[in-house]
Parts: structure tokens; sequence; C-alpha cells
């Protein structure tokens, strides 16, 4: 009776992780994303290929093993914090020894990492509103052992006093909640391809994020270029609609033109596929 919790833990742990890591993956693998890696090519990256990140991918699956294995049942608290702000870190290195020092999911890690936790606090499953609350519990905690350094997305949200990827995992991942997760489901009820609900759901965060990728390597030109584009992508139908792909292609060259490319809005739609995928059976793997 006493090694039940430990069994659910490790079978648990497991089964979130690959779900973690598949999400990772078909991010990557849809198409076509604007200025983003994906089954076409590197978009607007000289560093990135896809079968780079999907390496990343792979790599990362011990590190959400581990988040899952010590979250698993734990209260919200500062001990809690530490371990998964250590973890994250690890993986880091993990993902950056797998890419030969090339950053392919620190956004990412940091997203779904506090997803992987928060499930497994909740004990493997619950609804995305109680997963993502506690995921923001964590966030807002202080992880003390946390390096100071001055990264290209905190020099981002300073010079445009803008909210970057600390704030939305704090805030509950509102552009996940209030957007992504809605338009996913309309767009299927409206019956076209899952790849084109896929890209909708992308378009639907980029409307309106803060992305710090965007700003750091286009400014606020890049920013804007970004939002009204998949407004429109949006305005026209979503994807399945013929204008509304074609004014998907128009965004990708107008992202590409400006070396623009959305790295936060894909790492919430990441973190969207991994939430769809455990309230979603048929997409359970
Ligand atoms: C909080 C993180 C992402 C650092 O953020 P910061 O903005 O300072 O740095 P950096 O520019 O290196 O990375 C930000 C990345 O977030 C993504 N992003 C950009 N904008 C946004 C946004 N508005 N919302 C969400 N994600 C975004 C992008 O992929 C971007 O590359 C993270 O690296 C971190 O501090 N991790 C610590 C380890 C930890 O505590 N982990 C716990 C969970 S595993
Ligand atoms: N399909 C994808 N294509 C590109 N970036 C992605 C993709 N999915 C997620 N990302 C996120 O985008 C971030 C990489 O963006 P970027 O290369 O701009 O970051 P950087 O290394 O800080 O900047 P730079 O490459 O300009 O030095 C990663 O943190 C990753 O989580």
């Amino acid at each position: 009776m006493k090694l039940l919790p430990r069994i659910e833990a490790e079978g648990g742990a497991d089964w979130l992780a690959r779900a973690a890591t598949q999400s990772l993956i078909d991010e990557a693998r849809l198409s076509p994303k604007p200025g983003l890696v994906d089954s076409r090519g590197n978009g607007a990256h000289h560093d990135l290929t896809l079968e780079l990140m999907e390496r990343s991918a792979h790599s990362l699956t011990p590190t959400f093993q581990a988040l899952a294995q010590q979250s698993w049942l734990r209260p919200v608290d500062v001990a809690l914090r530490q371990t998964i702000g250590r973890l994250g870190r690890e993986g880091e290195q993990q993902m950056m020894a797998a890419t030969g020092g090339v950053n392919t999911h620190r956004g990412a890690i940091w997203a779904l990492g506090l997803l992987v936790s928060a499930v497994a606090m909740l004990g493997g499953s619950g609804p995305a509103e109680e997963i993502t609350a506690t995921a923001a519990k964590l966030a807002q905690l202080p992880d003390e052992a946390a390096p100071k350094v001055f990264s290209k997305g905190l020099r981002a949200t300073h010079r445009y006093r803008v909210p970057g990827a600390r704030e939305e995992a704090q805030q509950a991942f509102p552009h996940i909640m209030k957007l992504a997760l809605p338009q996913l489901q309309q767009s299927r009820q409206r019956g076209g391809s899952e790849t084109a609900a896929r890209l909708d759901a992308l378009m639907a965060i980029m409307t309106s994020l803060s992305d710090t990728c965007v700003l750091s390597r286009a400014g606020l030109e890049g920013l804007e270029t970004m939002r009204t584009g998949a407004r429109n992508v949006l305005q026209a139908g979503g994807v399945a609609h013929p204008h509304g792909w074609q004014a998907l292609a128009d965004l990708d060259r107008q992202m590409l033109a400006l070396n623009a490319s959305p790295g936060g809005a894909a790492d919430l739609l990441a973190a969207t596929l991994f939430l769809d995928r455990l309230t979603t059976p048929y997409l359970a793997n």
C-alpha cells in the first residue's frame, strides 16, 4: 500500500515528460510558421534547424521527468520553487550540451517546466485553469539561487516596458488560457484541419504577446508587424480560409524581411498543445 504513491509518481512523471517532449516536437514540425523553424526550414534563424530542435526536445525528457517526480503531490512552497529552479537550469545545460551551445528551447523549458510541475503537484491531472494557476503560484515565488544575469529578454522588457516570459507565467499564462486554447477549439469546431487549428492558435497568441525574441531582433516595428499580421490572418477566417492562408504567407515574408521570429509565441503554443494533450484523451500517447 505504501508503495502506491511512488509507483503512481513514476508512471505519471514518465507520461508527463513524454507528453511535454511530444508537444515541443509538434510545435517545431508545425508548418508554415512565420519566421520560426518548421518542417520547411530555418525561418529567420541561422543557428537553428528542425533536426536540432528535435534533438533538443528529446534531450529535455529526463528534465521534465525529474520535475514531475520532484513535484508529485507537493505543496507550493519556496523549497519546491528552489528544486524546480535548479532542475530547470540543469535542463538548460542538457539542452546546450545536446545542441552544441545553441539556445533552442530556453523559453520552452521555463513555460513547460512550470506546467509539468504544476500538473504533478495536482497528482497528474486537473483542469487547465487549475494547472496554470498552480504554475503561476510557483513562478511568483522567489528563487534565491537564480544567477543574476541580464538576459536579452530582461533587457527587452526594461527597454520597452512590457511583460516577458516571467510575467506571462506569473499571470497564469493569459495568452494560453484566454487566446490560444479557445482559438484551438473554435477552429477545430469550424471543421478545418488540425494543422490549421494549431496555426490559428499560434496566430491568436501573436495578436497580443510582447514577444521579447521579436523585440530583441526587430524592435517595436517587428512586434507591430507580428500583431497586425496575425490579426489579419484570423480576421480573414483563419488559416483554413484561402484569404487567411494568403495573409499567413504575407506575414511570413514580412517577418523574414525584418529578421523577426516569434520564439516566445512558439513556446506558448507548445505549452498550449501540452495542456490540450492532457485534457483531450484522443491525443494522449
Ligand atoms: C524566465 C526565463 C525564461 C528567463 O527569461 P528572460 O526573459 O530573462 O530570458 P531569455 O531572453 O533568455 O529567454 C526568454 C525566452 O522566453 C520566451 N519568451 C519571450 N517573450 C515571451 C513572453 N512574452 N511570454 C512568454 N515567453 C516569452 C522566448 O522563448 C525567449 O527566448 C528562464 O530562462 C529562467 O529564468 N529560468 C530559470 C530556471 C527556472 O526557474 N525554472 C523553473 C521552471 S523549469
Ligand atoms: N520553432 C521554433 N523556432 C524558433 N524558436 C523557437 C521555436 N520554438 C520555440 N522557440 C523559442 O525561441 C527561442 C530562441 O529564439 P532566439 O534564437 O531569438 O533566442 P536567442 O538565442 O536569445 O537569440 P539569438 O539567436 O538572436 O542570439 C528559444 O528560447 C525557444 O524556446
